[in-house]
């Protein structure tokens, strides 16, 4: 059945989803706040509001929306791939909190926004812990180009939505310096060990770390030109700063401030993140992009155990 449907956020993707819920027949309501709208008309009346804006914009926005009130059931979608600088929540967390009485659902994949657009197809997740709301999303959400798969296990699906954005920049130092493929698949391997051990302890499942929004997600970033935090690392090993880099992406690359939340977090719970940590590093102009990779390089040796 058609519904009318609200996305909050008009950028690369809250466009791109508003092209999917279009393609499969829904009326979009598409607010941003740069437009002179109002949030409470665009609200009105619609069962499932999709949030697309960057983790920065989350909290005040989650705030209007608690203040506005939504109609009971109402279900919120958080697409959002970011931790909150001062409280270091996941934007499903702030959601949740802001809108107790209602489904919170994890929208997140390996969804580049320009191959989606280009009608390419694309796998996704939508997880939460009320399993209804998460299958009306997916009958919703899903067409012949874009398959989505439900998850119980929202925290994890977040995380490693969130925390691939850091080894992107990572993996775009890598292929900026020319390291090579046999450099890039050790760093997106020990990345992959290295965010399941700071995700479970975050309240993650192992498991959820290898699928489409783990795994799946770190093999699409890592490797493709179209992701922001890629350029990001990209542009970092040619020699620009963060400012150019960031000026000429222009658009968001929550990498950069994920580095930050994450080692707020590192630190706090002792967890070892050395990929994590050089990216931190490297966007605080501590040490070179060649240095990083020294340093990667020279750790202390020790086993390997995978995902640990
Ligand atoms: N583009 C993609 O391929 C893609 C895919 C999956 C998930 N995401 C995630 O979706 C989120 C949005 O990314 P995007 O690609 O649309 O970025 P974008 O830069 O194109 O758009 C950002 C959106 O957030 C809004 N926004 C930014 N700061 C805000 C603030 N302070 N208050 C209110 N709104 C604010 C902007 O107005 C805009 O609508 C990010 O968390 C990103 O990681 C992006
Ligand atoms: O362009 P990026 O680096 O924000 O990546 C976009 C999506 O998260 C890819 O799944």
């Amino acid at each position: 059945m058609p519904l009318t449907l609200t996305i909050l956020g008009a950028g690369a993707w809250g466009t791109v989803l508003s092209f999917l819920l279009e393609h499969n027949g829904h009326k979009i309501r598409l607010w941003s706040r740069r437009h002179d709208q109002s949030l409470a008309a665009t609200l009105e009346g619609c069962p499932i509001i999709v949030s697309a804006v960057s983790i920065k914009g989350v909290p005040a926005l989650a705030r209007q929306v608690r203040q506005i009130g939504l109609a009971p059931g109402t279900i919120l979608v958080s697409a959002t791939k970011g931790l909150d600088g001062e409280t270091t929540c996941l934007a499903s967390q702030i959601w949740q909190e802001n809108l107790p009485e209602h489904p919170v659902v994890v929208l997140s994949g390996p969804n580049l926004a320009k191959e989606i657009k280009a009608g390419l197809p694309a796998a996704t997740v939508v997880a939460s812990h009320q399993p209804d709301a998460a299958q009306t999303v997916q009958q919703v959400l899903a067409s012949e180009r874009f398959r989505v798969y439900t998850h119980h296990d929202p925290l994890g699906t977040e995380l490693g939505g969130t925390l691939k954005n850091v080894v992107a920049i990572a993996a775009g130092v890598s292929d900026g310096l020319e390291l090579g493929t046999n450099a890039k698949s050790a760093l997106i391997t020990r990345a992959l060990s290295e965010f399941t051990r700071v995700g479970t302890v975050l309240g993650g499942k192992t498991e959820t770390f290898f699928g489409l929004s783990g795994l799946g997600d770190l093999l699409a970033t890592c490797n493709s030109p179209l992701s922001r935090n890629y350029q990001v690392g990209f542009r970092l090993a040619q020699g620009q700063s963060l400012e150019t880099a960031l000026a000429e992406i222009g658009e968001t690359a929550e990498g950069v401030n994920t580095a930050n939340v994450l080692f707020d977090i590192a630190q706090q719970k002792n967890i070892s993140m050395p990929i994590a940590h050089q990216v931190y590093l490297l966007i605080h102009k501590k040490v070179t992009p060649s240095q990083a990779v020294e340093a990667l390089m020279e750790r202390e040796l020790k086993p390997e155990t995978p995902g640990a």
